[in-house]
């Protein structure tokens, strides 16, 4: 229980209706609201959480901070018993609020946050490996899942609501974590999910074409991601550490050394933070890690060169976090494979399947061109399915087609997450870029049906790839979502050409 004064401290606000209640609770959402709680009332998207306000208050909510004046005038005069405030960014002064809620538990954490298009998810486990092989306790927040000193929470979010990441912080101090990371997405730092925390260190690993749906056009995608390094999402961090191969990241670089940020730079050709001598195979990798401490050789079952870049960032961000050398390269050992990034499923098979969580046409065109390397050497083809998201951006679905068309020998169209659209009709996006580049490619909406004729397509040698949805456990449809696993549904069909698990089989 806190008094309402205590909660508003440092929270700027417009009008206050006065009196001060104990608070026992901060909530954003009007469902989950109890008696004693503060419900912040804020317009979204789809909704308004203003229009929830007299439900709020019959399930006991003591007080309203808004961010309609409408709003504050309509409660005042007919909810008297609340005490209100008005503000004029719902989520930046929930975060405020929930910070002094949770009493802070971010300034007892060493906090890494991860940014960019792809690779945030397989860089933060990466550190994170890194900072559990040293005995440092970690929460880690992201799309897979989240981790509080050991204990796994289903992730609702990529990057959750402030009041919810405090609470995750708070648990994980008070279970004795001394370091956070987490996964920072555009649409959190659009949104402020995040705002006013200071980053120890925050990491950008590259910006390509996705969710041009929610930010409209490119430079205002690159200006989101830009806010975590600049001082625009309240405060900069204390290290950059950045993909200085990537055109983003080097104007990224240049904005974040204006606020006075010290940049620890990566890449394969630039930055103080390099990899050379790569040697990769389809089991994993190994390269010579060149940093300011000095050179160290790096092993580790990650293959790809996307990985190299997720490696490293993640040794860069590690020893920013202030890890050896030595212990950088202990760590880098330790993960086997992120779930659903590259994850092989080996039922014994004259040929390979391998899931993955590419979803945008970038993030596609490296796949297909890991693939193509590793078959090159016998001669085997690359077999790509995926499709593409509804209710997303529509402009990757034909630059998939286009990358998957290009790059692959047969390719299956199929279904992603349709969420309300027409399963058919994002098809139809795709092939404007499929078909005109692609030779061989069917089309099976039905995501099951279509991952067994891509196995039943497969020769010895090839290598079959399930694109994006990864981790995934659910499709999800118009009208209801359905348990959907690709690697389960990858053994069964296996098993159904008769080929079985042997224990320990599937990483
Ligand atoms: C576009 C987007 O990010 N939307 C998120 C955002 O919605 P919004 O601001 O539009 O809010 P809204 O749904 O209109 O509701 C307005 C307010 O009314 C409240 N409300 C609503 C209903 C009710 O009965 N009572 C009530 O109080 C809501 O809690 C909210 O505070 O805030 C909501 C509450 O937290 C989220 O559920 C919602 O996520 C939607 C479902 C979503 O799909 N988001 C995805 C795109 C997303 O955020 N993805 C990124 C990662 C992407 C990636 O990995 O590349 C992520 O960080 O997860
Ligand atoms: N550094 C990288 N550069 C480009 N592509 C990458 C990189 N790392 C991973 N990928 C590709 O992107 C996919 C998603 O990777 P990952 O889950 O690590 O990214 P993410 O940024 O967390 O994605 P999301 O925003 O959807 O959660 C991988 O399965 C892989 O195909
Ligand atoms: N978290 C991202 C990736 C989703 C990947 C894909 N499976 C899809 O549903 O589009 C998003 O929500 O845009
Ligand atoms: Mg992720």
């Amino acid at each position: 229980m806190m008094k309402l004064s205590q909660l508003l401290a440092g929270v700027s606000f417009v009008r206050r209706k006065a009196s001060d209640p104990e608070v026992g609770g901060v909530e954003y959402d009007s469902r989950r609201v109890l008696p004693g709680s503060l419900f912040v009332a804020m317009h979204g998207g789809s909704t308004d959480g203003n229009r929830y306000i007299s439900l709020a208050a019959k399930q006991g909510a003591v007080a309203v901070v808004t961010d309609s004046t409408a709003a504050f005038d309509d409660a005042a005069r007919n909810l008297p018993q609340l005490a209100l405030i008005e503000v004029t960014h719902g989520r930046k002064a929930l975060a405020g609020l929930a910070s002094n809620f949770f009493a802070h538990p971010q300034d007892q954490l060493g906090l890494s946050g991860v940014t960019g298009t792809n690779g945030k998810t397989t860089t933060a486990f990466l550190l994170d490996a890194m900072l559990n092989h040293v005995a440092r306790k970690t929460v880690l927040v992201g799309t897979i899942e989240y981790h509080v000193a050991g204990r796994i929470r289903p992730s609702p979010h990529t990057t959750p609501e402030s009041r919810d990441l405090f609470e995750l912080f708070r648990e994980g101090v008070t279970k004795g974590a001394t370091e956070a990371v987490m996964e920072v997405s555009s649409h959190a730092l659009e949104q402020g999910r995040v705002w006013g925390l200071k980053y120890d260190v925050a990491i950008f690993t590259n910006l390509t074409r996705d969710h041009l749906d929610f930010h409209g056009t490119m430079e205002k995608y690159r200006a989101a991601k830009q806010s975590l390094f600049d001082g625009r999402n309240g405060t900069p961090p204390r290290v950059a550490v950045i993909n200085l191969d990537d055109e983003s990241g080097r104007e990224i670089a240049r904005a974040a050394a204006m606020a006075g940020v010290e940049i620890y730079g990566y890449g394969l050709n630039s930055g103080t933070f390099r990899a050379g001598n790569v040697q990769m195979t389809a089991q994993g990798m190994r390269f010579t890690l060149r940093t300011p401490l000095g050179e160290a050789s790096i092993s580790t079952r990650l293959t790809g060169k996307v990985n190299v870049y997720n490696l490293l960032a993640a040794s860069a961000a590690a020893i920013a976090r202030g890890l050896s050398l030595n212990e950088v390269v202990a760590g880098a050992a330790v993960l086997d494979h992120v779930p659903g990034r590259f994850q092989t499923v080996d039922a014994q098979q004259p040929f390979a399947v391998v899931v993955d969580y590419a979803h945008t046409d970038d993030a596609l065109k490296n796949l297909i061109a890991l693939a193509r390397e590793l078959v090159a050497t016998h001669d085997g083809r690359v077999i790509t399915l995926f499709g593409c998201g509804g209710d997303r951006d529509r402009t990757k679905r034909s630059e998939m087609g286009r990358v998957a068309g290009k790059g692959s020998d047969l390719v299956v169209l199929t279904s992603d997450n349709p969420r309300s659209e027409d399963p058919l009709a994002i098809i139809s996006d795709v092939l404007e870029g499929l078909e005109p580049t692609c030779t061989g490619f069917q089309v099976e909406p039905d995501r099951g049906a279509a991952i067994a004729a891509a196995i039943q397509a497969a020769r010895s040698g090839d290598i079959v790839l399930l694109a994006g949805k990864g981790h995934e456990k659910m499709q999800v449809l118009k009208d209801r979502t359905i348990p959907f696993d690709d690697v389960q549904v990858a053994q069964r069909a296996l098993a159904a050409l008769g080929f079985n698990l042997v224990s320990e089989a599937t990483r």
